[in-house]
C-alpha cells in the first residue's frame, strides 16, 4: 500500500562521512541517481577524518527515501546515521499542548486559581451542576477517544500508533472551531469497559467524538453513550462522513442533471462509514443503494451474522442484485468507496453509468487513484488533501461540535446532521460548482460558521439545545461568552 502523497516531501539524512574513503561528489551522485534532489547540505561536525552532514533532498514519494539512504549507505566510508521528512519532524514530541489562559504572576494570583479562592467556585457547582458549563472547562472541551481499532484505512493499529491521528483530529478542532479537544487511546477494545470508561471521563468534557473504532463494536458504543450520557456523543467516522458525503453529492448531482431518488449507488465498505452514508442517502430520498463488502453484494435474506449487515441487507439493494463490486458495478451513476486503496478498478469504472460520479474517500489511500479513473467520469472526489474535491469529515466535526457546545446541546439529532450537511453544500455557489469543485475547501472560511448556525438552528428545532438562544454570542468561538455572577 503507497502512503505516498502527490506532492512530493523533502526529507534530512545524516550522514557520517570518511572523508579519505569517499568524496561528497561521489554521494551527491549516489542520492541523485536514487531519485533525490539535494537542496541543501549542512555540517554538523567534523574532524579531521570524519564528517556528519545532514543532506536535505526533495523526493518526489516519501517511499524513495529508503533508496536514497540505501545508495548513500552502501558506499564506503558512509554511514547512515538518521533520516527523517518533514511529516516526523513536526510530530516531534506531538503536535498539542495545553495552554493557560490566566498567568499566575502573585500570590493573589494564586488563591484565586487554587485554593482557597477555588473552593467556593467548587462549592457553587456542587450546588447547581449545570454551572459546571459555565466556570469550568467542559463548555468548550470535546474528547477525541478512539481504541485504535480502524484507524484511517490501516486497520487495527492499537491506541499508541492511532494517537497522531488524534492529535491532528485536536489541531483541526482548535484551528477551525476553537473548540479544545483532548486526544484520549485507550487500551482496551472490549466494548463494556469502552463504554465504562468514557462515561467516568465524561464529566470533564461538553460533547465526545468518537474516532476510529471499528464496526459493529461502535454502532452499541455509540448508542449506549448517547442514552446513558447527557452530553453530545458523535462517532465521528459514522456521521462527519455522512454529512460531508451528502453535501459532495447533493452538489455533484446538480451538476450532472441526475436525481437522487433514480442514481444506481454503489458502497464498498459496510462498516461505520458506510452504514451511515447509507442511511443518511435513504433519508435524503435515494433508493436503489447497493453495498459490497470483502464477501461481496449484501443481500436481501442473508443471515451476516451481525445486526448491523443485516439491517443493510433488508434495507438496500431494492433488485436483488448479486455477486461482487465488478458485478454491480454496471450502470452505477453513483461509486462511494469506504473500504479500503485500490478496490476499484479502470474496468469498474468504464462499465458505469454516463456522468459518472466516483467518491474514493478511504485514507490514506483511495479506492482508486484519480488519476486512473479520470478519463472515465464525470466527478471525482477522494477524502485527501492532495486533490481536488475532498470529501473528508473535517468539513463537519469542527462546526458540529461549535454547535452543539454553544448551543449546550444534550445529543446530535438527524435533523442536525441534514442541516450540516445543506449547509456545507451550500457554500459552492451555483456559478461556482464545476467538476473540480463540488465542496468547499476545509479552509473556506464560512464553513464552520455555517455549519455551526444550521447545527443550532436545528438542535432548537429538534429540542436537545440547552442554553437560552439569546445567551449564544459571536464570542463563544473564543470561549468569552458566559458571563457569570457569583452567587
Ligand atoms: N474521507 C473521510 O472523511 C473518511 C474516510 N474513511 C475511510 O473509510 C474507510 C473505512 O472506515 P470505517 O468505516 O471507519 O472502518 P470500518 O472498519 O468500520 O469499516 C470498513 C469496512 O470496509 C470493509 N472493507 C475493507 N477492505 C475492503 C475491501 N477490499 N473490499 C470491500 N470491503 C472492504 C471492511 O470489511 C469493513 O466492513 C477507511 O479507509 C477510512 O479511512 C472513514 C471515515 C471518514
Ligand atoms: C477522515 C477519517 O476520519 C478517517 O479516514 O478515518
Ligand atoms: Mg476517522
Amino acid at each position: 500500500m503507497s502512503l505516498s502523497g502527490g506532492a512530493g516531501t523533502t526529507i534530512i539524512i545524516r550522514l557520517e562521512i570518511d572523508t579519505k574513503k569517499v568524496t561528497l561528489g561521489q554521494i551527491a551522485t549516489a542520492i541523485g541517481d536514487a531519485g533525490g534532489d539535494i537542496v541543501a547540505i549542512d555540517v554538523t561536525r567534523a574532524n579531521r577524518q570524519m564528517t556528519v552532514r545532514d543532506m536535505t533532498v526533495n523526493v518526489i514519494d516519501p517511499l524513495q527515501s529508503d533508496l536514497i539512504a540505501k545508495a548513500a549507505g552502501s558506499l564506503p566510508g558512509v554511514r547512515v546515521v538518521n533520516i527523517s521528512d518533514q511529516t516526523f519532524l513536526l510530530h516531534l514530541g506531538g503536535k498539542i499542548e495545553m495552554a493557560s489562559k490566566i498567568p499566575i504572576r502573585n500570590r493573589d494570583d494564586l488563591s484565586r486559581v487554587y485554593t482557597p479562592g477555588v473552593a467556593r467556585v467548587c462549592m457553587a457547582i456542587h450546588e447547581d451542576p449545570s454551572r459546571a458549563h459555565t466556570l469550568t472547562v467542559k463548555r468548550n472541551m470535546a474528547a477525541v477517544v478512539t481504541d485504535g481499532s480502524a484507524v484511517l484505512g490501516l486497520g487495527n493499529i492499537g491506541p499508541l500508533a492511532a494517537m497522531p491521528v488524534m492529535e491532528g483530529k485536536a489541531m483541526l478542532f482548535k484551528q477551525f472551531a476553537g473548540v479544545d479537544a483532548v486526544p484520549i487511546c485507550l487500551d482496551t477494545q472490549d466494548t463494556e469497559e469502552i463504554i465504562r470508561t468514557i462515561k467516568a471521563i465524561a464529566p470533564t468534557f461538553g460533547a465526545i467524538n468518537l474516532e476510529d473504532i471499528s464496526s459493529p463494536r461502535c454502532f452499541e458504543i455509540e448508542r449506549r453513550l448517547t442514552e446513558e450520557l447527557d452530553i453530545p456523543v458523535f462517532h465521528d467516522d459514522q456521521h462527519g462522513t455522512a454529512v460531508v458525503m451528502l453535501a459532495g453529492l447533493l452538489n455533484a448531482l446538480k451538476l450532472v442533471g441526475k436525481r437522487l431518488e433514480e442514481c444506481k449507488i454503489v458502497f464498498s465498505g459496510i462498516g461505520a462509514a458506510g452504514i451511515a452514508c447509507t442511511k443518511i442517502l435513504l433519508a435524503a430520498g435515494a433508493v436503489n443503494i447497493i453495498g459490497v463488502d470483502r464477501f461481496g453484494v449484501l443481500t436481501r435474506g442473508t443471515d451476516y451474522g451481525q445486526e448491523s449487515w443485516n439491517w443493510y441487507a433488508s434495507n438496500t439493494n431494492p433488485n436483488d442484485e448479486t455477486g461482487g463490486l465488478t458485478n454491480v458495478i454496471a450502470g452505477a451513476d453513483v461509486f462511494i468507496g469506504v473500504s479500503g486503496p485500490g478496490v476499484l478498478k479502470k474496468h469498474d469504472v468504464q462499465r458505469m453509468a454516463k456522468d459518472a460520479i466516483v467518491f474514493a474517500m478511504a485514507n490514506p489511500s483511495p479506492e482508486i487513484d484519480p488519476e486512473e479513473a479520470e478519463d472515465y467520469v464525470r466527478v471525482m472526489a477522494t477524502g485527501r488533501s492532495d486533490y481536488p474535491n475532498q470529501i473528508n469529515n473535517v468539513l463537519c466535526f469542527p462546526g458540529m461540535f461549535r454547535g452543539v457546545l454553544d448551543c449546550r446541546a444534550s445529543r446530535v439529532t438527524e435533523k442536525m446532521k441534514l442541516a450540516a450537511a445543506r449547509a456545507i453544500a451550500s457554500i459552492v455557489g451555483d456559478e461556482e460548482l464545476n467538476e473540480q469543485y463540488i465542496i468547499p475547501s476545509v479552509f473556506n472560511p464560512h464553513v464552520v460558521d455555517r455549519v455551526k448556525e444550521a447545527v443550532i438552528a436545528a438542535a432548537y428545532d429538534s429540542g436537545v439545545a440547552r442554553r437560552r438562544r439569546t445567551e449564544i454570542t459571536q464570542t463563544d468561538k473564543t470561549d468569552k461568552g458566559d458571563t457569570y455572577l457569583v452567587p
